[in-house]
């Protein structure tokens, strides 16, 4: 065989071009090659990283579930990212989701780590934050039967009512004024109240505005939220440099929420008339007071949860609310025939109950279809407790597992036309019992599996009232400017960058008497 020898003086292989070339191998074998897991099968493929940071640059000139999104459609549905040294594994498509939550749920029924420890919400107490264990398992029967099962949500229909009469009775009064509403702002104001009402009981709002002041709190912890996000990301950088950033803010909001627990608890401690039967808080101390109850709770437990249903439902309930309302407005075809829905089952002469909700089943497309296009909380965070195989990849123990529930819900394999707002698609059809329970795994706006959202019942009961009454009620006039639905991420949840502004004009006169509050 003829040896080629190759003069560098002649060739233009200068030796710095072949040094290059030697360093751009090196860097593709490095940063390309797939490292091996477990069980002789392959990590999950990853995008190219950098030294260092991996792949924090590519999420940093998006929202995270659109970059995420991006990466997914280019890479793959199933990636391995790393920012810093933490890796995580990102699901995007219904059909790897519907594989991990059929067969890992109890693998991956954990959250990760609290961003700081010292956090009333984020501490040992949580709920959110605790472990697939006893006491996360206790505290979810106890959610499941007695504070949000049906009897219980039956026993505080009229709380919610009350709050939805407000809510048109505001919504009359910016008539009267010709005053533009902020969908969202109006909307809170509804979830909070009905929320702080369920737990603390009729009195706290009107008597001494203790739902004012947790709203307040809320909306200092979501402005916090955005801070401590930064500190999640780079925790290990923080761990190793012993800072605890915005410590102080942490330890302020969360000694603001237990002295306005602790007055509540000891209010309710003190009480003896139930003649109005028992709020959400009085259901938690009987049991905290239970010697023999299957698991000790403390006082923390209960002011922990007492916040985290707060936060996790007012405002997950409230854009859902905004966006959905903003759908409807863009389409005046489904709010006809939204309306003549309405109008035939509850008539023109009272208020929408939730009694009627059964009764509608395009009111309920029209919201699930709202959620799956602009689910309140796209990216669903878990840890993976033990290494497992996903997708044929394997997932080593301990990583994060991020499932983008917004790319799932717009994923052009499982939903046709994915990015149209058709609610048709879910009215009932001849789809088998398997074909269902697979349309479950892949639409998830609340999660999914037994870590999925305790509160689903109750999202859907203030989503489909409040959707009913503002179409059933009022016409509404966005005063020619455009509906923008640009997104932006605030406190936890999706939010519309361009709030929702319209101009209600009633459509029929409700008489007083004919409201039914409980
Ligand atoms: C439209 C309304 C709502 C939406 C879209 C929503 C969505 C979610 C999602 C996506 C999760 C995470 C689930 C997962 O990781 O699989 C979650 C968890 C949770 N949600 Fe909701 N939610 C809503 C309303 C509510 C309400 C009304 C409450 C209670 C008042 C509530 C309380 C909770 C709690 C306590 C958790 C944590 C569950 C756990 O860690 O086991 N949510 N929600």
């Amino acid at each position: 065989m003829a040896t080629i020898v190759v003069d560098f003086q002649k060739t233009h292989f200068h030796p710095q071009i072949l040094l290059s070339i030697f360093t751009v191998i090196c860097i593709f074998v490095f940063f390309f090659k797939k490292p091996k897991g477990s069980r002789g099968c392959d990590l999950p493929p990853s995008p190219p990283s950098l030294p260092i940071i991996g792949h924090l640059h590519l999420l940093l000139f998006d929202l995270p579930h659109k970059a995420f999104q991006k990466l997914s459609s280019k890479y793959g549905p199933l990636l391995c990212l790393r920012i810093f040294n933490v890796p995580i594994v990102l699901v995007s498509s219904a059909s790897v989701a519907y594989e991990i939550f059929k067969t890992h749920d109890v693998n991956i029924s954990s959250h990760g780590h609290p961003p700081i420890d010292e956090c009333l919400f984020f501490g040992s107490s949580s709920f959110v934050l605790a472990p697939y264990g006893d006491y996360w398992k206790f505290m979810k029967k106890l959610m499941v039967t007695k504070l949000f099962g049906p009897q219980a949500l039956e026993q505080s229909r009229g709380a919610r009512a009350d709050e939805l009469e407000r809510f048109h009775a505001n919504l009359l009064s910016k008539e009267m004024k010709s005053e533009t509403v902020e969908i969202a702002k109006e909307a809170i104001k509804l979830t909070n109240n009905s929320i702080c009402k369920m737990i603390m009981g009729r009195g706290c709002l009107e008597e001494n505005g203790e739902a004012e002041r947790v709203r307040g709190l809320v909306t200092e912890t979501f402005a916090l939220f955005k801070k401590l996000f930064l500190t999640q990301v780079l925790r290990r950088l923080f761990e190793i440099l012993r800072i605890s950033p915005f410590k102080k803010e942490t330890l302020d909001v969360s000694r603001k929420f237990d002295e306005l627990l602790e007055r509540i608890i000891v209010e309710h401690e003190e009480k003896t008339d139930y003649d109005h039967g028992m709020d959400l808080m009085d259901v938690l101390l009987a049991v905290y007071r239970d010697g023999k109850a299957e698991y000790k709770i403390t006082r923390d437990h209960l002011k922990s949860l007492f916040v985290e249903l707060i936060l996790g439902g007012t405002d997950t309930s409230a854009q859902t609310i905004e966006w959905t309302m903003a759908k409807i407005i863009k389409k005046p075809n489904i709010l006809e025939r939204l309306r003549k829905e309405i109008d035939s089952v509850v008539g023109k002469t009272r208020l929408i109950q939730e009694k009627d909700l059964p009764n509608l089943p395009y009111l309920q497309a029209v919201i699930k279809e709202g959620l799956r296009l602009h689910p309140p909380a796209p990216l669903l965070g878990r840890k993976v407790t033990d290494g497992c195989t996903i997708g044929g990849c394997y997932v080593p123990k301990n990583t994060t597992l991020v499932v983008n529930a917004y790319a799932v819900m717009r994923d052009p394999d499982s939903w046709e036309d994915p990015d149209e707002f058709k609610p048709e698609r879910f009215l009932a059809s001849s789809r088998g019992k398997e074909e269902e329970r697979e349309q479950e795994l892949k639409y998830i706006p609340f999660g999914s599996g037994r870590r999925g959202c305790p509160g689903v019942n109750l999202g859907y009961i203030f989503v489909g009232t409040a959707i009913g009454m503002m179409v059933h009620c009022f016409d509404w006039r966005t005063n020619g400017d455009k509906v923008n639905m640009e997104e932006t991420v605030a406190g936890i949840t999706l939010n519309m960058a361009h709030p929702l502004r319209c101009t209600p004009v009633s459509r029929m006169q409700l008489q007083k008497s004919q409201f039914v509050s409980s």
